[in-house]
C-alpha cells in the first residue's frame, strides 16, 4: 500500500493518520510515521515543509507518534530505501494486527477537537506548498531556458516574441552578418519568431557542418506560400531532403556533370561568339547582351533550342517564373509562418498564388512541350532533357512520372544559372574599369596564346592561367552569391560545445569567407595576382594552401546542396571571360576634365549581389575584331 494517489486531506494531521493506517477495505494496516518516511510521502503529495507537517504530527499525536514508531521498530518493518538521495527514504508498509489499533483510535478520538483547529492550518500550508511548487517548476523552467540559451552560439540580443527580426537588414545582410561575427566569432546565432537561425562565418565550421555532416545539414525549410499555394514544390531549390531529392541530384550530375557538359564546348563557343558580335553591336546595353548570352545559353545547353533575343517567349516566360518564384520564397509572407490563414478566404496572397498556379502551364508545360516538337538534332540530343529523355529514336518514352521529374529539373536551373552568369559578367567589367592593368596582363597573355587572327577555344585554357586566377579572383571579390539559401539542420547537433536546435535554418556567409584575411591578405583588394602567386609557390604544403584558398570551394555552395552548375558555369564563364578580353577594352567612361569617371564600387540585392548598374567603354581592341567574330559565326552554321 502507498499513500501516493490519495486525497489531499490525507495530509490533513487527522486523515493523515487514519488513513495511514487503514486499508480501503477497512481492515488495519500501519504506515510509518517514522520522520523520514513522513518526510518523503509529503513530499511527494504537497511538496509540503516536513518539519513543520512533523512538528504537527507530533504537537496533534505526541504519543501516537511515539507508539506507532515504537510499533513499527519493534516489529521490524520499516525499512529506508532511498529514491530522493540520501536525506529521504520511503518507508514500507505492511498489514499489522489489528491488536495495535485500538491504541491509535483511542488516541485519535481524544484529540479530535484539537485535530479540527489545525485544519485550516494544514489547508494554508497546502495552499502555500503548491504555491511554492508552482514557484519552483517556473524558476527551473527559467534556469534551465538559459542554461540552455547558454549552450546556443553567441548572437546579438532578441526582443520578445520577434527576436531578431528588425536586426537583419534587406540589402548587403551578409555585411551585418560580417559585424557580427567579428563581435560575437564564427557561429551566430539568431531567432526570428520561434525559428532559431545560425550563420556561419568561416570555411571550416562551414566545411565541419554543411559539407562533413552533409546528411543532417542539407534539408531545405517548407514555405506554405511557394510550395503549397503557388504549387512551386517540385523546383529544385525547394526540394526537401529526401529520396526524390537524392534521385534528382542524381540526374543532375548526370546531365550536368564533367563529361556532360564537356560535350557542349561547341555550343557554349557558338554562344560567347554571338555575345561577342552582341557587344560589338550594341556596347551600351552590355547587361542585356549579357542576359540574352546566359539564357540563350541555358535554353540552348538545356533543350537544344536556340534563342534569337531577350524578347524570346520563353525566356520571358522562364524570367517570369523566376521572378515570381523568388517573391514566393521572399515575400516574407504571413502565411510562411501561420500556415492556418491559408483556410482564411480573402487574403490578398491566395490572389498572388491564384496567378502563380495559372502560370504555371505557360512557364513549365511549355517549353517542355516546345522541347519534344524540336525536330531531331545533335543539339537536341545533347541537351540536358535529351541526355534524360529521348530514346536511341530519339523519342520521350519514359514513365511519366520521370518525365514530370525532369519537366520540373530543366525549369529549376533557368534561375540559378542565367542570373549567376550575368552578375559575374558584370563584375567583371566593373573590375576591369578599375583595374586596367589586370586587363592588359590578360590581353597580353591571350595575344601571346591565342594570337590575333583567331578567337581563343577551350583547348587554350591550359596555356591560359592568368584567365584562370581572373576567373577566381572575380568569383571571390564579387561574390555573387554572398549567403547560401538555408540549409536546414535536420536534428540537434553538438559543435565546439554548442547544442545546435534541431530545425535551425543554417546559413553560410560566402562573402565572410571569400574575404576572410587569413586566407586572402588585403581581401578587399581586387588582385588576381594572389592566385598566381599560389600557383606559383614551392614548398610542402603549397598544393594544400592553393587547394584550401581556391574559391570554387565556396562560391558554389556547399555539402550535398552545392550548387549542381559549377561545372557548366565554369566552363561558359572562362570562354566568356577569354573571349571577351581578346576582342575589347573595358575601360571607364571619360569626364569632361579628361579624367576617368570610374564607376562605383557599389552592390546591391538580397539573394544575389550584382553591381548598381554603371556605364563603361566597350570598345573592340583592334580593327579585325569584328570580321574574326562575324567569321567565327559563319564557320559554325
Ligand atoms: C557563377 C555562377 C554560379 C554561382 C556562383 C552559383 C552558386 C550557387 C550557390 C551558392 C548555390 C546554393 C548552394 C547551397 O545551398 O549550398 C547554388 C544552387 C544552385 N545552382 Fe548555382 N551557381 C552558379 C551557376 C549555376 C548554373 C550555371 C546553374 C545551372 C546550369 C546552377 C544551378 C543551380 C541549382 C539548380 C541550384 C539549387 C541546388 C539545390 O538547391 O539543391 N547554378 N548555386
Amino acid at each position: 500500500m502507498s499513500l501516493q494517489g490519495r486525497s489531499r486531506h490525507a495530509v490533513s494531521s487527522i486523515q493523515f493518520v487514519s488513513i495511514v493506517h487503514r486499508e480501503t477495505d477497512g481492515s488495519p494496516c500501519h504506515g510509518l510515521l517514522h520522520d523520514r518516511w513522513a518526510r518523503a510521502q509529503c513530499l511527494a503529495l504537497l511538496g509540503m515543509r516536513i518539519h513543520r507537517l512533523r512538528t504537527h504530527i507530533q504537537d496533534i499525536f505526541p504519543s501516537a507518534c511515539r507508539m506507532i514508531e515504537a510499533v513499527c521498530l519493534d516489529r521490524g518493518h520499516f525499512h529506508a530505501t532511498s529514491p530522493w538521495g540520501s536525506a529521504y527514504g520511503v518507508g514500507s508498509i505492511s498489514h499489522h494486527n489489528r491488536d495495535h489499533l485500538p491504541p491509535i483510535r483511542k488516541e485519535m478520538e481524544s484529540t479530535t477537537a484539537h485535530k479540527r483547529s489545525n485544519i485550516w492550518i494544514m489547508e494554508g500550508t497546502t495552499i502555500a506548498a503548491a504555491v511554492a511548487l508552482l514557484l519552483a517548476i517556473l524558476a527551473s523552467h527559467y534556469v534551465l531556458g538559459r542554461l540552455r540559451r547558454a549552450s546556443l552560439p553567441p548572437g546579438p540580443p532578441q526582443k520578445p516574441i520577434i527576436g531578431n527580426l528588425l536586426d537583419l537588414p534587406a540589402e548587403e545582410m551578409w555585411r551585418k552578418v560580417c559585424e557580427w561575427g567579428k563581435q560575437y566569432g564564427d557561429i551566430i546565432y539568431l531567432r526570428m519568431f520561434g525559428t532559431p537561425f545560425i550563420f556561419l562565418n568561416s570555411a571550416e565550421a562551414v566545411m565541419d557542418l554543411l559539407h562533413k555532416r552533409g546528411a543532417i545539414y542539407s534539408d531545405r525549410p517548407h514555405h506554405t506560400m511557394a510550395c503549397d499555394l503557388c504549387e512551386l514544390h517540385d523546383l529544385v531549390p525547394l526540394t526537401k531532403y529526401s529520396e526524390k531529392f537524392k534521385f534528382e541530384r542524381r540526374l543532375m550530375n548526370q546531365a550536368l556533370g564533367l563529361s556532360a557538359v564537356e560535350k557542349w564546348q561547341p555550343l557554349v563557343t557558338a554562344e560567347t561568339h554571338l555575345l561577342l558580335l552582341h557587344l560589338l553591336r550594341s556596347p551600351d546595353t552590355f547587361v542585356q547582351d549579357f542576359q540574352r548570352y546566359a539564357g540563350s545559353l541555358i535554353f540552348s545547353t538545356i533543350y537544344g533550342y536556340h534563342v534569337e533575343g531577350i524578347d524570346d517567349p520563353y525566356v520571358k516566360a522562364s524570367e517570369e517564373l523566376m521572378k515570381i518564384s523568388s517573391w514566393a520564397l521572399m515575400g516574407g509572407w504571413a502565411v510562411d509562418s501561420l500556415p492556418w490563414l491559408r483556410c482564411i478566404p480573402g487574403l490578398s496572397f491566395h490572389k498572388f498564388a491564384a496567378k502563380c498556379r495559372a502560370g504555371l502551364s505557360e512557364w513549365v508545360e511549355k517549353p517542355h512541350q516546345m522541347f519534344k516538337d524540336l525536330p531531331d538534332s545533335v543539339a537536341k540530343r545533347l541537351s540536358f532533357c535529351g541526355n534524360l529523355l529521348l530514346n536511341e529514336d530519339g523519342k520521350v518514352t519514359c514513365e511519366p512520372e520521370y518525365e514530370h521529374k525532369v519537366k520540373w529539373l530543366a525549369v529549376s536551373v533557368y534561375g540559378p544559372g542565367s542570373d549567376t552568369t550575368v552578375i559575374t559578367l558584370s563584375i567583371l567589367f566593373l573590375a576591369l574599369c578599375h583595374h586596367p592593368e589586370v586587363l592588359q596582363k590578360a590581353q597580353k597573355q591571350l595575344d601571346e596564346v591565342v594570337g590575333t587572327d583567331r578567337l581563343p577555344t577551350f583547348q587554350d585554357r591550359s596555356r591560359l592561367p592568368y584567365i584562370d586566377c581572373l576567373l577566381k579572383e572575380v568569383l571571390r571579390w564579387g561574390t555573387p552569391v554572398p549567403l547560401t539559401p538555408v540549409h536546414r539542420l535536420m536534428q540537434e547537433d553538438q559543435y565546439r560545445g554548442y547544442a545546435l536546435p534541431a530545425g535551425s535554418y543554417c546559413i553560410a556567409n560566402m562573402w565572410a569567407i571569400l574575404h576572410d584575411e587569413n586566407m586572402y591578405p588585403d581581401p578587399l583588394a581586387f588582385s588576381p595576382e594572389r592566385f598566381e602567386r599560389l600557383q606559383q609557390e614551392n614548398g610542402m604544403d603549397a598544393d594544400e594552401k592553393a587547394r584550401l584558398a581556391d574559391p570554387y570551394n565556396y562560391a558554389f555552395g556547399f555539402g550535398r546542396r552545392r550548387c549542381p552548375g559549377l561545372h557548366f558555369a565554369d566552363q561558359s564563364l572562362f570562354m566568356a571571360f577569354a573571349s571577351i578580353i581578346a576582342c575589347f577594352d573595358i575601360t571607364p567612361l571619360t569626364g569632361a576634365d579628361g579624367k576617368p569617371l570610374l564607376p562605383p564600387l557599389e552592390f546591391a540585392g538580397g539573394a544575389f549581389r550584382h553591381p548598381k548598374p554603371f556605364e563603361c567603354n566597350v570598345s573592340p581592341r583592334r580593327p579585325g575584331v569584328e570580321g574574326l567574330v562575324e567569321g567565327a559565326i559563319a564557320s559554325a552554321q
